[in-house]
């Protein structure tokens, strides 16, 4: 008998939580989420019941195989709900969580934070996302309010809230056309704001079948990625954790990747709609990618069905020739599906548009990952490549 078994149930369960839905107190240009309010005309208010609270939390923290649990509370902007709502979700946490470890991490604008919240947070051991798309030029390109006012000044405000109360925060960052021009001053700027954990994405949206004039040009991405890699390596490995970076060395050594984009298969991150509808991914909330709704299946059927587990695999079995042969497909797998929208060298599609500016990005890291490879494979720190570089080994 093969003694390799199939263990679905081996990993955390996860489904991100809207406590409201496409309702925002911004209207960032590029949002990709506010449209979703269409996908429910009859409901006005898309706000998640204090019933359905409960009896997600019961099923969630019923369907965990493991002892430590993540709630993820997401929007729509999560912070429009009350902070009773959350008081109530903490209250059957416990109910339900009977001493599991349970931790909640919560994304926002960060326009709304205030010295309550702040202290509520930090009292709870809440991680805090907060959107930030670089400096003030950057950031008030794209991020304004409904009256199309700049955000910048009152999301630094929410910002310094946090760390005066000592909450455990980390930054959001979208590349687009704009700050794909400042890759070092938008760094620079995440590291004055002392903050160690950096995220961001690349934006590609199309609106009506052509692509957003937002979105980051795909060689410009790479270079984006490739003028902070060079920073980073020179001075800051092991001290600034940067999700890409990171999750290109996890596949360089054939760990799991950090970051769904750049893995083999994805679909582990489901999303609950405010009327307990759930999603295969947080970007494909679309009829066709609704797998359930939590009041006709259990979150276990939903997640684990044959057309959830299909569209992770897809990410893989569905990749174009051109990928299947590229040199960095462990490392890239053709990065996310919404992405591929354009055609290969040989008119086949489902290229992803990203394509050239990720190749010419692992082209560039290439040695420097090989290098920390083998620092890693032989019990040695991967900061050591910091003296690699100054002592000219890549030159
Ligand atoms: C939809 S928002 C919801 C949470 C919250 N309102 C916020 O802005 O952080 C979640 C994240 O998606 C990012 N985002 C919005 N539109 C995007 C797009 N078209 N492509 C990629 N990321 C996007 C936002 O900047 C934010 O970091
Ligand atoms: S703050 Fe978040 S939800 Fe609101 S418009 Fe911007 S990206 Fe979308
Ligand atoms: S579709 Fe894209 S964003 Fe969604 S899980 Fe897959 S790689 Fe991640
Ligand atoms: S770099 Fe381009 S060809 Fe290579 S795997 Fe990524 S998307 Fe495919």
């Amino acid at each position: 008998m093969n003694n390799i078994t199939f263990a679905p149930f081996a990993r955390p369960l996860y489904v991100m939580l809207k406590p409201v839905g496409a309702v925002c107190n911004l209207r960032c240009n590029y949002c990709y989420y506010l449209e979703k309010k269409d996908l429910y005309p009859n409901d006005m208010k898309f706000t998640m019941s204090e019933e359905l609270l409960e009896r997600f939390t019961e099923e969630y923290i019923n369907s965990q195989t493991t002892n430590e649990i993540m709630f993820a509370w997401h929007g729509g902007e999560a912070l429009m709900r009350n902070k009773s709502f959350y008081v109530k979700a903490l209250e059957l946490q416990k109910k339900y969580g009977r001493g599991r470890q349970i931790d909640n991490a919560i994304q926002t604008n960060g326009t709304l934070l205030t010295d309550d919240w702040c202290k509520f947070f930090k009292d709870n051991n809440f991680l805090v996302g907060i959107s930030i798309d670089g400096p003030q030029h950057c950031h008030d390109v794209y991020r304004k309010t409904r009256d199309k006012r700049p955000s910048f000044f009152q999301v630094m405000k929410g910002l310094s809230l946090l760390k005066k109360h000592g909450v455990e925060f980390n930054i959001m960052g979208v590349v687009n056309d704009y700050n794909v021009d400042y890759p070092l001053e938008f760094y620079n700027f995440f590291k004055s704001l002392d903050c160690h954990y950096i995220q961001f994405a690349p934006i590609v949206e199309q609106v009506n079948g052509e692509l957003a004039s937002w979105s980051v040009p795909s060689e410009k991405w790479g270079d984006f990625l490739i003028t902070i890699f060079d920073e980073w390596v020179k001075q800051d490995v092991g001290n600034y954790y940067i999700q890409y970076f990171d999750s290109t060395l996890a596949n360089w050594v054939g760990e799991n990747p950090g970051v769904c984009t750049l893995a083999k298969n994805c679909g582990h991150a489901g999303v609950m709609e405010f009327n307990g509808d759930v999603y295969a991914c947080d970007h494909f909330v679309y009829p066709e990618y609704k797998i359930g709704n939590i009041y006709r299946q259990t979150l276990t059927e939903m997640m684990y069905s044959d057309k959830q587990i299909n569209f992770g695999n897809d990410k893989y079995d569905t990749l174009p020739g051109q990928c299947k042969d590229c040199d960095f497909l462990f490392a890239c797998y053709g990065e996310c599906p919404k992405n591929r929208i354009i055609e290969t060298r040989t008119g086949e599609t489902g290229l992803n548009y990203l394509c050239k500016g990720y190749h010419k990005y692992f082209k560039h890291v290439a040695p420097y990952m090989d290098f920390m490879k083998n620092e890693l494979n032989n019990q040695r720190p991967p900061a050591n490549i910091m003296e690699a570089v100054h002592n000219g080994y890549f030159k």
